[in-house]
């Protein structure tokens, strides 16, 4: 069984059917992309996954167990870093860790043991105001991580970022992500980072949503062999943007 099963999910929000019928499923391991029109409900369905919000109809499966409307079992990254301005890096990545109970110097010694992997080493004293938007966004990762290591909702993660540094960051996430291997779920709207990172894609249609199109990218992780001039990659993007209408 797939270790998270979206299953029949439907939502209605502000009077309008944003959320038809919604049916995906993640294995474990698997790095998943959500692709769809803006506005179609694409963070509404991570807000039910994470429990944040509950559907009008469906579940949400995890490890088998029916976790519908309950948070606390997956991590949640949301489009903005939300790191907090008067807290340093060390402080900000350690809430998660607070939250859970550990004492204060506990939970730092424990969050700095991934400052290297994710990049942050000599960091630590920082606020997030000096630090750059990838910096930010591999500290905001590192305090999602730290929540919950092994399913990861990231949506949109790299959206505010410069090219260059986005295809650095897309790179970073491959290599630390080979080496923590957790369950991930990815929204984007960049179909090139979709077929970058993920090992399988959802298309989502125009609301009321359902699931247009699912492609499993034949390439293997890490994915540095997948380049736009290989005549499959473009195969598939092509299908991608047919069921995006770009
Ligand atoms: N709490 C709410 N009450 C009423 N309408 C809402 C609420 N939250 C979201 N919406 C509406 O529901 C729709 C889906 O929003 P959502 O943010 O999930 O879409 P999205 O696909 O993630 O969009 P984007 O790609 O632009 O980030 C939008 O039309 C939005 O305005």
């Amino acid at each position: 069984m797939p270790e998270i099963v979206v299953e029949g999910i439907s939502k209605t929000l502000g009077g309008l059917l944003t959320l038809g019928e919604i049916n995906v499923n993640a294995a474990d391991k698997d790095f998943v992309g959500i692709l769809g029109p803006s506005g179609c409900g694409k963070s509404t369905l991570f807000n039910i996954i994470s429990g944040l919000m509950r559907p009008d109809q469906g579940c949400v499966f995890i490890d088998g167990h029916d976790v519908t409307g309950k948070t606390g079992r997956v991590s949640y990254m949301r489009q903005k870093d939300l790191l907090l301005p008067s807290l340093n890096i060390l402080e900000n990545v350690s809430i998660p860790l607070v939250l859970k109970g550990l004492p204060r110097k506990k939970a730092c010694d424990q969050a700095l043991e991934h400052f290297k992997q994710f990049g942050l080493a000599g960091f630590e004293k920082y606020y997030p105001r000096q630090l750059s938007g990838g910096m930010r966004q591999r500290a905001a990762m590192l305090r999602t991580y730290l929540f919950s290591s092994d399913i990861l909702l990231l949506d949109e993660p790299f959206a505010s970022l410069d090219a260059i540094t986005k295809r650095k960051m897309q790179s970073w996430l491959i290599d630390v992500f080979n080496q923590i291997n957790p369950t991930v779920m990815f929204i984007t709207h960049d179909v090139d980072e979709a077929l970058y990172l993920c090992d399988r894609i959802y298309v989502l249609s125009e609301c009321p949503t359902v699931v247009k199109l699912e492609i499993k990218i034949p390439f293997c992780r890490p994915s540095h062999g997948r380049t736009i001039v290989d005549p499959v990659y473009g195969v598939i993007r092509d299908a991608v943007m047919e069921a995006l209408a770009i």
